[in-house]
């Protein structure tokens, strides 16, 4: 028989044998529909009907090994099919549409694969009064500017999403189908509804589009249109690439998804008009501020692009830290500031009057999630060095309302900072996250913020993602309750805020670092009683530089008591209240450590010095081992490698995830044959030489430093696993073991 295409085809085409997906034509056997073709063929996934209206791109498809057979719309092809997939441009699809249905058999799956999706939905509903509940929409985000067979490539949809978009009756079997096609020509399967997929793909795709097409017209026919193409540079041909992509493909976008891309073009537009002014008036601080945060905005989005190409993090090989003993820790040393200093730096220089620059911070990993929030507020935040910001501060209520929720993702300690610094703005803001914080009662957090006067509504009580209501301002008077200390830092935020005087009633006493970096910044807090009184006075910008971060200073010391030989500064410490009893308790129990006076804003600042010492059995009270709940792992290796006993009071009252910590711990110390008992919440541990041997942290990094420093001196090498966290937290690992001396090896 001839078909619409004049080949003359075999229509009982029953192939060797049936394949996965069985028989699925391509409707529109053009770029798009010839790369899903090829990625299915290649992979002997299916048998490949072609049809389109040039019998050219048939022939070409049949030549080039696109397609298995050419065919045509007649009932002995279409209901002879498993899947069919529409892939013309989207205003050809009614048409299309229209002459397969009388044939269409239930049992086929129906997609398409175009870039709008209401009006291919509108389109079904002419048709067929309906959408059948067999066809279900689609949309590869992955293209070229190119079209034709020829174009086409198998390993087109690799690492790239496909949108599917199922109606509430469409075929579960078959949407499951529809996924398991995506999948295996190597897509990542998201599901959108309808609406949401054409405004997200006005602004991501379709309005791109448009701007290219419109600058390449505009120039082309303006004035010194010859040069202008003489003369143009790179950034030209990366803007305008996609103005090479198929007019009919385009005009047909743009008639089909009008309501969006108008809604989209004219946020455009308004943003370019703001910068027309900006550029009249000369205004250098508001175009710079567009084009920082922009810069940052797409670096951001390059980095999560990378990542979702290069494979997810779960797929990344686990990481290991091995230790070989007889190291010695010598040398002097300036550690990187502390991560959550940095978090909270960034906070409170973002709020201040004026602009202050921050040295030794570190810009790794989370902190990164706290830096964006505030420039998606309309803080400018220059990256001047690795290490080094230039914030221009806007004030303690000086942020601008975002477009979009802001999300902390994984990211405590931005939550903690963002959520009552949020609660004092003058507008209405979504606060979302991911992952396990999503999961989490934030009952102590929300409680704190409703205090500030403001509504805090969430669907799950006290849960993530919040919508926080401004309301009318009260002074907030907050006794902890625990001794997080992003709670305390959280309550002295909160506490800013208050219209004339704020209280905060700490559970421990003692200076920790955010008081003393509020006092840097010129808050005026003054002791009162047993907590602090807060004025609501402005912040005002300085420059600081961090000093080195706390816990790697901690277990620096321990390692230079532990291994003889040892001679270590650290040149840049900075040790709050706790830290600071820690390094005075193990001066107790024999250790060689100096430890710098203490500042003007109340931290002891300066070179901390330790060497080689022999140290003694120790006890820990029930509230010594609160005080050093996060560094009791390295006090037990310090009870490891002490002579006598130690014991260890009180680690059943911990939070759990302290108590849990010192058990994985105790578990790491049997298999080094270490005599322990924890009995009643009290832990024994004898000193003794460890054996050596391969631990699991389970990806806690402070976890991985202790069992790193219970290998140092073991008897064999210590190989500990789980640590992407470890070097997420601590990247500077292998570079201050080396330069200290220290054997220590990661490998993947
Ligand atoms: N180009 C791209 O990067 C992407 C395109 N899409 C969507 O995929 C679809 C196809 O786009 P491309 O493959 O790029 O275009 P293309 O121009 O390479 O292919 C379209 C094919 O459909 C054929 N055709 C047109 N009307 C027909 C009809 N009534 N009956 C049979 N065949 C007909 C044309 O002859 C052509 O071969 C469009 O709906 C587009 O919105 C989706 C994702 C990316
Ligand atoms: O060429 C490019 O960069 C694209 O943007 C490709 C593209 C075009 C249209 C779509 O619906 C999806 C992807």
């Amino acid at each position: 028989m001839t078909g619409e295409s004049g080949f003359q085809v075999s229509v009982d085409v029953t192939p060797q044998e049936k394949k996965k997906f069985g028989n699925v034509m391509i409707i529109g056997l053009g770029m798009i529909g010839g790369s899903f073709a090829k990625a299915l063929k290649e992979r002997g996934l299916a048998t490949l009907y072609g049809v389109d209206r040039r019998a050219g791109e048939l022939t070409l498809g049949v030549s080039t090994g696109v397609i298995d057979y050419p065919a045509d719309l007649s009932s002995d092809f279409i209901a002879k099919m498993d899947v069919i997939v529409l892939a013309t441009p989207v205003r050809a699809m009614e048409s299309v549409l229209a002459d397969i249905k009388p044939f269409l058999s239930e049992r086929t799956l129906i997609t398409d694969v175009g870039s709008t999706k209401g009006s291919v939905v509108a389109a079904i509903r002419r048709v067929f009064g309906c959408v059948p509940t067999n066809f279900i929409p689609g949309h590869p985000i992955a293209g070229a500017e190119k079209s034709g067979v020829l174009a086409s490539n198998s390993q087109l949809f690799e690492k790239h999403m496909a949108i599917v978009t199922p109606l509430p009756d469409s075929n579960p079997i078959l949407l499951d189908r529809l996924h398991r096609l995506w999948r295996a020509v190597g897509a990542d399967v998201v599901s959108m509804d309808v609406d949401h997929h054409d405004h997200v793909l006005a602004s991501s795709s379709h309005l791109p589009h448009l701007l290219a097409y419109t600058l390449v017209d505009a120039l082309a026919n303006g004035e010194r249109s010859q040069d202008v193409f003489k003369f143009a540079a790179g950034g030209f041909r990366d803007f305008t690439r996609i103005a090479s992509s198929d007019p009919v493909m385009w005009r047909d976008v743009f008639l089909a998804n009008k309501d969006a891309t108008l809604a989209t073009l004219d946020h455009f537009t308004d943003r370019l008009a703001d910068m027309r002014t900006a550029i009249e008036q000369g205004d250098g601080a508001s175009m710079f501020g567009v084009f920082t945060r922009a810069k940052s905005a797409r670096d951001h989005f390059l980095r999560l692009l990378e990542q979702r190409t290069l494979g997810s993090v779960k797929e990344a090989r686990p990481i290991s830290v091995s230790v070989l003993p007889a190291s010695a820790m010598k040398g002097a040393i300036a550690l990187l500031g502390d991560k959550s200093l940095s978090h909270k730096t960034i906070t409170i220089a973002a709020l201040s009057e004026g602009v202050s620059e921050i040295k030794n911070i570190d810009l790794t990993g989370d902190v990164r999630i706290t830096m964006q929030a505030f420039r998606d507020m309309g803080v400018v935040i220059e990256e001047v060095a690795m290490d080094q910001l230039r914030i221009h501060g806007v004030g303690l209520r000086g942020l601008k309302a975002p477009i979009a929720p802001i999300n902390v993702h994984q990211s405590r300690e931005s939550l903690y900072l963002l959520l009552p610094v949020l609660a004092g703005q003058s507008f209405t803001v979504v606060v979302a996250a991911e992952g396990k914080l999503l999961n989490q009662s934030m009952g102590d957090l929300f409680s704190l913020v409703r205090q500030m006067g403001g509504q805090v509504v969430s669907e799950v009580a006290d849960c993530l993602p919040v919508s926080l209501v401004p309301g009318v301002a009260s002074n907030v008077s907050i006794d902890l309750q625990s001794g997080s200390e992003s709670l305390r830092m959280a309550a002295f935020l909160a506490a800013l805020y208050s219209p004339t005087q704020g209280q905060v009633k700490p559970w421990l006493s003692g200076l920790s670092h955010s008081d003393v970096l509020l006092r840097h910044f010129g808050a005026t807090m003054f002791a009162d009683g047993d907590g602090f009184s807060v004025k609501p006075a402005s912040l005002m910008s300085t420059n600081l530089t961090l000093s080195g971060d706390e816990y790697e200073t901690a277990w620096l010391v321990l390692l230079a008591n532990l291994l003889p030989g040892s001679e270590l500064a650290i040149t840049n410490a900075g040790l709050d209240s706790v830290s600071f009893a820690y390094l005075r308790f193990l001066q107790s129990i024999g250790a060689d450590v100096t430890i710098p006076e203490q500042d003007g804003f109340g931290s002891y600042e300066g070179v901390v010095k330790a060497a080689f010492a022999e140290l003694r059995g120790f006890l820990l009270t029930p509230e010594q081992s609160y005080q050093f709940r996060d560094k009791l792992p390295l006090l037990c290796v310090a009870a490891v490698y002490a002579t006598g006993e130690s014991r260890i009071q009180g680690i059943n009252a911990l939070p759990y995830y302290y108590e849990d910590r010192v058990l994985a711990l105790v578990d790491a110390l049997a298999q080094m044959k270490i005599v322990c008992t924890y009995e009643n919440g009290d832990l024994l541990i004898k000193g003794g030489l460890p054996l050596g041997g391969e631990l699991d942290c389970a990806g806690d990094d402070k976890l991985a430093l202790a069992m790193l420093a219970l290998g140092s001196r073991s008897q064999s090498v210590t190989k500990v696993n789980d640590c992407q966290k470890l070097l997420e937290e601590f990247n500077e690992l292998e570079s201050v073991s080396v330069q200290l001396g220290f054997h220590c090896t990661v490998t993947q």
